[in-house]
């Protein structure tokens, strides 16, 4: 069944598959209705934007249907002639599928099913509670009604009524050239997908700033988020430089992530060029794809005692570098003896510490840890860990374990089981 798909088709199902995978979420309908909707919010974005364009070079995309679901008209001269209207605009109130993007892509709020509102409002308050209480009032263009989601699985498809990217512009041969080199490295593009990249980048808005000049203050409210082409800044949290950066490197994207005060000042060390791209185009494009995984972390590295001391920052950072596994009842995650290579972060789940000749020394469940005293000593691993149930964790490598953790290390090696 799968064979007769088309390749683009298969290709989306094996995304979905690998995401399911990575995932395995617990409420996978739940899950699969966000991924899909997230998808074709991107799709329809892209159209959109394209549309606007195509309008202002007096091109129609999306004609009228001169009644709603016409079906093609059979001969081949009056097809031709309607050659364009291959499918419905989807932005038409019509369309069966647009109630699933309830107070989006235009359509009549007054049309919207009352369950569904309800349902919206009700995941509006749980988001409500979640998010941090000094959430900054929203820019103009956002829709006021409506809460934005910060996580990955619940990013709910924003308003597309009041938005159109309005900081859409194609970009010149010359421009492209110079943003694809200045995002060539840069990890957060390298997860779009081209149509996603395309809209980006043409969302991109050039800024000059002279050497000296503050880009962003400490505690502001978040409006752009900043990719360096040229240039250097400065970081200062509190006054005090914590980081610089250079060529390649982008900054600004943590209050538009969490709508959180701005974490740190930054200062151009140098004459810079900047490209920056709004705070509405960023969560729509950028938040979905390149960030998800620090959202899928995000309530995990906040309720886990030992990270307590990170900052917003130091836990983006962790969250980077995080991968997830997932081990069945029985399965050994780490052998006596061996050499250590990660550290662990049980998500769920429960394990076994044993000890060869002591037998079960520990038990460790939900927001627990394991693996670091190898880690932290340069030693072989100290104890056996075996899943007792299915056991989710999030694994990190040795070299961000060195890099990342920062102050947590001095929790760790105060808490190390083996000197107690
Ligand atoms: N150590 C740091 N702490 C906080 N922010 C930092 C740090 N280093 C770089 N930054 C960047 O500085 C930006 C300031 O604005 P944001 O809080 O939106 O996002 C922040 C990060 O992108
Ligand atoms: N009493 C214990 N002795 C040794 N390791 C323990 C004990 N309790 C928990 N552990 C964990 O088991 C892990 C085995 O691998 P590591 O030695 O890297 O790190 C160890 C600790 O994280």
């Amino acid at each position: 069944m799968v064979s007769s798909l088309s390749k683009e088709s298969q290709t989306e199902l094996q995304l979905f598959q690998n995401e399911i995978n990575a995932a395995n979420p617990s409420d996978f309908l739940q899950f699969s209705a966000n991924y899909f909707n997230n998808k074709l919010e991107q799709q329809r974005t892209f159209l959109k934007a394209m549309e606007a364009d195509f309008k202002a070079k007096n091109i129609v995309l999306f004609p009228e249907p001169e009644e709603p679901f016409a079906r093609p008209q059979s001969s081949q001269s009056q097809s031709r002639s309607r050659s364009s209207v291959m499918f419905k605009s989807p932005f038409v109130n019509e369309d069966p599928h647009s109630n699933v993007f309830k107070n989006g892509f235009n359509l009549d709020p007054h049309e919207q099913d009352t369950n569904q509102h309800e349902q919206e409002e009700q995941q509006q308050q749980q988001q409500h509670a979640r998010e941090e209480s000094s959430t900054p009032p929203l820019p103009m263009h956002f829709n006021a009604q409506r809460r934005t989601s910060v996580s990955g699985e619940t990013l709910q498809p924003n308003n597309f009524d009041d938005w159109t990217p309005d900081h859409y512009k194609e970009k010149s041969e010359q421009q492209l050239q110079r943003l694809e080199k200045s995002i060539r490295n840069n990890f957060l593009f390298n997860k779009l997908d081209s149509d996603s990249k395309r809209l980006v980048i043409n969302c991109l808005e050039e800024k000059s700033v002279s050497n000296g000049a503050t880009i962003i203050k400490q505690g502001d409210q978040g409006d752009y988020f900043y990719v360096v082409e040229k240039g250097t800044v400065d970081f200062y949290v509190n006054d005090n430089k914590v980081n610089s950066s250079g060529p390649g490197s982008s900054f600004g994207e943590l209050a538009l992530m969490y709508n959180s005060p701005r974490a740190a000042t930054v200062v151009a060390t140098s004459d810079c060029l900047l490209w920056a791209l709004d705070r509405l185009t960023f969560r729509k494009i950028l938040l979905g794809s390149s960030f998800k995984k620090r959202l899928m972390y995000d309530d995990l590295l906040k309720s886990m005692p030992v990270l307590k001391s990170l900052t917003t920052y130091d836990r983006a950072k962790l969250a980077d570098a995080l991968d997830t596994k997932i081990y069945q009842p029985g399965e050994t995650i780490i052998r006596e003896g061996d050499q250590g290579e990660n550290f662990y972060l049980i998500e769920y789940g429960a394990v076994d510490v044993s000890k060869e000749g002591q037998g079960v020394i520990n038990k460790l469940k939900d927001h627990d840890y394991f693996g670091e005293v190898a880690l932290l000593n340069d030693l072989p691993r100290q104890a056996t860990v075996t899943a007792t149930k299915r056991t989710k964790v999030a694994t990190l490598g040795k070299s961000g374990f060195q890099r990342l953790l920062g102050p947590a290390v001095d929790v760790l090696k105060l808490n190390d089981p083996t000197r107690r």
